[in-house]
């Protein structure tokens, strides 16, 4: 089986976060990820993580005014000198977090932009984020997600588009985060997905579709591509990015299965 990581901003949210650690800790993950730490100083949430006994596993870049509907600054032309802000910061916590992985926001498709203009500011963004994440040894994720359900207007809402884009970057710590739920609604085709990319593939996430539910609650057969992925030599993690239909707890039996 793969390695689980508990996704604090969606599970054990019965407590406040700074208790999530532990909970996740006592239901038995060893490795968590979450949206954004930058609420809390550093040296706090390093805190937590050592008293839980638990890895630090992933967390994003700073999006931009997430309040105000947005969802990262990695394409937007307007926004370079802020996103190269927003990577010293993610870059001090992860420092502080010993924390391997980051994912990078695309940002929603700004009204009236030209796409090769979106995708040349995407490009080069990634390639600084990328140089400066290698001085710590960390890989910078990018994450194709759905734009009919979830996050309307994302400019990086298909699978195929990512992996041309792992491309165009053109740096070996740049990979795909696969979140499983998102390329079900994208396009499907789970399988094949992973086992024609799996090299290219440096992170996981997983819920049910529809509802962003517990793995079993939906139609995506994980027991198959737990396997898969397993066969394929996947040593990776898996983050559990989903909402709990009761309580997170009561919710943990497909992973006890
Ligand atoms: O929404 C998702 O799926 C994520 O993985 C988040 O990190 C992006 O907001
Ligand atoms: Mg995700």
């Amino acid at each position: 089986m793969p390695k689980f990581a508990a996704n604090l901003s969606f599970l054990f949210t019965e407590v406040p976060f700074p208790e999530r650690f532990a909970r996740a800790a006592a239901a038995g993950f060893t490795g968590v990820e979450y949206l954004f730490p930058y609420d809390w100083p550093a040296h706090e949430v390093a805190q937590w993580l050592q008293s839980a006994d638990v890895e630090q596993v992933l967390f994003n870049l700073p999006p931009g005014d997430w309040a105000a509907g947005e969802r990262g600054l990695a394409c937007l032309p307007q926004r370079q000198g802020e996103f190269a802000e927003s990577v010293e910061q993610a870059l001090d916590y992860a420092m502080v977090l010993d924390c391997e992985r980051v994912h990078c926001l695309a940002g929603l498709r700004p009204a009236g932009c030209d796409e090769a203009m979106l995708e040349t500011t995407f490009v080069a963004n990634l390639r600084h984020a990328a140089d400066r994440f290698a001085t710590i040894g960390a890989t910078v994720m990018i994450e194709p997600i759905n734009s009919r359900i979830d996050m309307p207007g994302y400019w990086l809402d298909d699978v195929g588009k990512g992996f041309r884009l792992l491309q165009a970057v053109d740096r070996s710590n740049v990979k795909l985060q696969l979140d499983l739920y998102h390329a079900q609604i994208i396009q499907g085709d789970l399988a094949r997905t992973i086992e024609a990319n799996i090299g290219d593939i440096g992170h996981v996430q997983i819920a049910d579709n529809p509802g962003r539910h517990e793995p079993g609650s939906g139609e995506i057969h994980y027991p198959f591509l737990f396997e898969l992925l397993d066969r394929l030599g996947y040593t990776g993690w898996v983050g559990c990015e989903y909402k709990p239909q009761t309580t997170t707890e009561a919710g943990l039996g497909w992973l006890r299965r």
